[in-house]
């Protein structure tokens, strides 16, 4: 194994290469200290020595985020800003507001951050830098990281892309052009997903918050459901193309009956269907909890031919809100099986409750520990990286893995498994 060799899709920065016999007096790292890659997906190259990069004067940084909101966005800004002013003294601090588009935008100019104005934000929700969806244009954001009054002759530019995983196959083309312009520019990923869909790290910042405010919702329906004859607690939750949140919503809360996830089909009606099931839960207990993540059911739901074009501003596919549907499906089927017996649906959809509070505290914590691993790998010499945490270790992973990455496997999981002995709902494969 060769000590020096890169891992595939991380470089050291340009700006490493200059600076490597002068180690900055406000590195924290001992010299003497490696890095190394735990995971075995991207461990390919072993520990590699430390080189230092030792911020000037005009050095600058820019940090942007992209896509939707995520409990911990204000703090991962906030310990960015100050851990790279106290601790690096870097003092051009820049914030690119609204997503991409902020880069380039005529009439975005970048906010000039330092540890005094970004004070409080961890007790915040959404991101004071403000986001979006779309605006991607290549070639105009890094026009304007190169001569946009960042990239400053030899200083360097350390950007901060704060997203999902389209921001993060953004960072990706970002950081080629870069390399190709062989600009003195190093590029980080900080991953930020509520749906906690992101491969190989352990978690995504924000997800224990959105999960506790889920079971808050789960909680409200199951007291609904409880209070009615023949009630049902109906809960919809975040969940693009995974159920994260609704099955660890389910698998602490213990109320709910039946959870209802993009990456298991279900079917309504007959033999091993949800109805069959409710039935026996309503007849059993009197009342159900049931869970849906927004991705689930949508190839049952009707649309027209333009509701199946519809996409963002990114080009996600825009969802039809199951929750209604289910609520009116259910409605329909206890009419027609059940005439003249009380029924009732309470549907509650906290969907944008979940992900616009502030962080808990150990999001917030785990915010810190990743805006710091952030700090240090840039610092360290190193580009073209995402940081996260490995079996609870910070760690450096290169973006080309991460981005691909992305966790759809969520029925061959454990937890799947564990969630279906809590609830003992039907695994809706039909014989
Ligand atoms: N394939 C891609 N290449 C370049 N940029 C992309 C790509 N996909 C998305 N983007 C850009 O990344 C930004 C965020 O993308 P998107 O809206 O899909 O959110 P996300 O980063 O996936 O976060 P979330 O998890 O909140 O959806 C947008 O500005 C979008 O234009
Ligand atoms: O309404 P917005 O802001 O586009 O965000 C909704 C999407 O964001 C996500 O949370 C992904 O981050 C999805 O679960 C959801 O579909």
């Amino acid at each position: 194994m060769a000590a020096e060799s890169e891992p595939e899709g991380t470089i050291k920065s340009s700006h490493t290469e200059q600076t490597t016999s002068q180690p900055s007096k406000h590195t924290p790292i001992p010299s003497n200290t490696t890095l190394s890659f735990f995971h075995p997906m991207v461990s390919t190259a072993g520990p590699r020595k430390q080189i230092f990069f030792d911020p000037t004067d005009s050095t600058r940084a820019a940090i942007v985020n992209c896509g939707g909101l995520c409990p911990g966005l204000n703090t991962v800004i906030r310990e960015l800003v100050v851990g790279l002013w106290d601790l690096y003294g870097l003092r051009h601090i820049y914030g690119i507001e609204a997503g991409y588009r902020g880069f380039y935008s005529i009439d975005m100019a970048p906010l000039q951050l330092n540890p005094k104005m970004v004070h409080g934000w961890h007790k915040t929700g959404g991101t004071l830098l403000q986001t979006s969806r779309g605006g991607f244009h290549l070639q105009n954001i890094v026009d304007a990281i190169q001569c946009y009054g960042f990239n400053q002759l030899n200083s360097g530019i350390l950007v901060y892309i704060i997203g999902g995983d389209g921001s993060m196959r953004g960072a990706v083309k970002i950081f080629d052009e870069i390399r190709r312009r062989k600009l003195n520019v190093g590029v980080v990923g900080i991953p930020k997903t509520v749906d906690n869909d992101v491969g190989i790290i352990d978690r995504s910042f924000g997800f224990q918050t959105a999960v506790e405010m889920a079971q808050e919702a789960i909680n409200a329906a199951h007291v609904e459901a409880e209070s009615a004859v023949n009630g049902i607690g109906l809960v919809k939750l975040m969940g693009r193309s995974t159920g994260h949140i609704a099955l660890h919503a389910t698998l602490s809360s213990r109320d709910v009956d039946c959870c209802l996830i993009p990456e298991n089909k279900f079917y309504l009606e007959g033999k091993g269907g949800l109805f069959e099931f409710l039935e026996h839960r309503l007849k059993e207990n009197g009342h159900a909890v049931v869970v849906v993540a927004e991705g689930a059911g949508q190839d049952m739901i009707p649309r027209t031919d333009a509701q199946k074009e519809e996409k963002d501003e990114s080009g996600n596919p825009v969802f039809l809100d199951v929750g209604s549907w289910l609520k009116s499906k259910l409605k329909k089927w206890w009419d027609r099986d059940h005439p003249n017996e009380l029924f009732t649906v309470k549907y509650i959809d906290p969907t944008y409750m979940i992900r616009a509070i502030p962080a808990n505290a150990t999001d917030n914590a785990y915010c810190t520990l990743l805006a710091h691993t952030a700090i240090h790998g840039i610092m360290a010499g190193y580009t073209g990286f995402v940081c996260g945490t490995i079996n609870g270790h910070g760690d450096f992973i290169p973006a080309i893995p991460i981005h691909r990455s992305y966790i759809h496997d969520t029925c061959n999981s454990c937890k799947y498994y564990r969630y279906r002995s809590v609830t003992n709902q039907p695994d809706f494969e039909k014989t």
